[in-house]
């Protein structure tokens, strides 16, 4: 078989921000945000040349360690492709270490980047979602990343204990009801994923499972029907959000305030952002109570459900719903929510 090569003109990917367990979802639920991070890459002849703007821009590493990079690297691996250079730019607003899905959006990025570069040999999309949620560690992020909009995942099983590198990750997407909105409540601080899982425990009693069973059944249902009625009963979380609050305290007291005002407030992802799953009217009101109650130096965005999910801009290819090519980002920028997918900020 031919080497594969690569195409000359650069390829610019677009990636989601992802909220993942929406509280009871535990490591399976994802939902796509309208806040987004985008990477232009070319081949070059030699070496490798990163330029980072935006958030992280102080602290990412600009050469292999970079994860854009790795992500690429381990994506041309998997291709059979060795690119002589490459030249990144990376236009970040995804807050990095909040529970905002920076990492799965950079990872998703560089896979979809280099296969998006490669001519003569391609990853079929369950083949980039199997990579990224091994990159990642668990697939719940990189699911909604890739697919856009509301999505489960969870692993096929290859032994015993489950591990992202030896099992096969699965995904299903749904539609979320056209209602649906979510409010990001986002501190100045961060806290690596990395740490916060180090917080869980290995047992959880089984009543706790039971109920988070039940929780994320519920809540799949609220999500795609629109009820918004159920909302707050279907985020309640025994598996996670308790073990991790004392690492993140202010977030624990907004999601107590919120939850007491009738909002479905929860950890997003690892957090300490809290997310408020919510509809289209309620959007207002819920910034109007988190904003009271919110510490010092948050911010609050309302922001739509993204339904595209990652974007390679100038990829040829068919890659399948959410991966193949878009629309210019630069169209959606700085719009209103509910008309598109941007974030707006209310101030706190
Ligand atoms: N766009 C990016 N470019 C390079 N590295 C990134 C990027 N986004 C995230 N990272 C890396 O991932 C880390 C955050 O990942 P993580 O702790 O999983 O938090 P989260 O994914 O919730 O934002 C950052 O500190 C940084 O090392
Ligand atoms: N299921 C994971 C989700 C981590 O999301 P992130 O956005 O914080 O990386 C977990 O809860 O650890």
């Amino acid at each position: 078989m031919p080497s594969p090569v690569f195409r000359a003109a650069p390829v610019r990917v677009r990636v989601p921000a992802t909220s993942a367990n929406l509280g009871p979802g535990f490591d399976s639920l994802g939902l796509a945000l309208g806040w987004y991070d985008e990477v232009m890459v070319r081949i070059a002849d030699a070496g490798l040349r990163v330029d980072v703007a935006g958030e992280g821009a102080d602290t990412v590493a600009r050469d292999e360690g970079h994860l854009v990079v790795r992500a690429m690297r381990a994506a041309f691996d998997r291709l059979g492709a060795r690119p002589p250079g490459l030249e990144l730019v990376c236009a970040n607003r995804i807050p990095h270490a909040r529970g905002l899905g920076s990492s799965a959006a950079a990872i998703c990025a560089g896979i979809v980047a280099a296969r998006a570069l490669t001519v003569g040999a391609t990853l079929s999309d369950d083949e980039v979602f199997q990579l990224a949620a091994e990159l990642e560690g668990h697939p719940d992020n990189v699911a909604a990343c890739l697919r856009g909009g509301f999505t489960i995942a969870w692993l096929d099983q290859a032994g015993e204990i489950s591990d992202a590198a030896a099992d096969t990750a699965r995904v299903l997407r749904v539609e979320p009801a056209e209602s649906v909105r979510a409010v990001a409540f986002v501190p100045e601080a961060g806290l690596s994923t990395e740490v916060a899982r180090a917080l869980l425990p290995k047992l959880v009693p089984h009543a706790d499972a039971a109920r988070n069973a039940g929780r994320t059944a519920l809540l799949t249902a609220a999500l795609t029907q629109g009820r918004a009625d159920l909302l707050l009963a279907a985020t309640q979380d025994r598996l996670h959000q308790d073990y991790r609050a004392p690492a993140m305290p202010g977030a624990a007291a907004l999601i107590a305030e919120l939850r007491a005002a009738g909002h479905a407030a929860v950890v997003s992802g690892a957090g300490p952002t809290v997310l408020v799953l919510t509809t289209e009217d309620q959007v207002e009101a819920v910034i109007k109570v988190g904003t009271a109650a919110a510490p010092a130096g948050w911010r609050a965005l309302g922001l739509a459900v993204d339904a595209a999910g990652a974007v390679s801009l100038n990829a040829t290819e068919g890659a399948g719903r959410g991966m193949d090519s878009g629309t210019d980002i630069g169209t959606n920028i700085g719009t209103d929510i509910g008309k598109d997918s941007n974030p707006r900020h209310g101030g706190l």
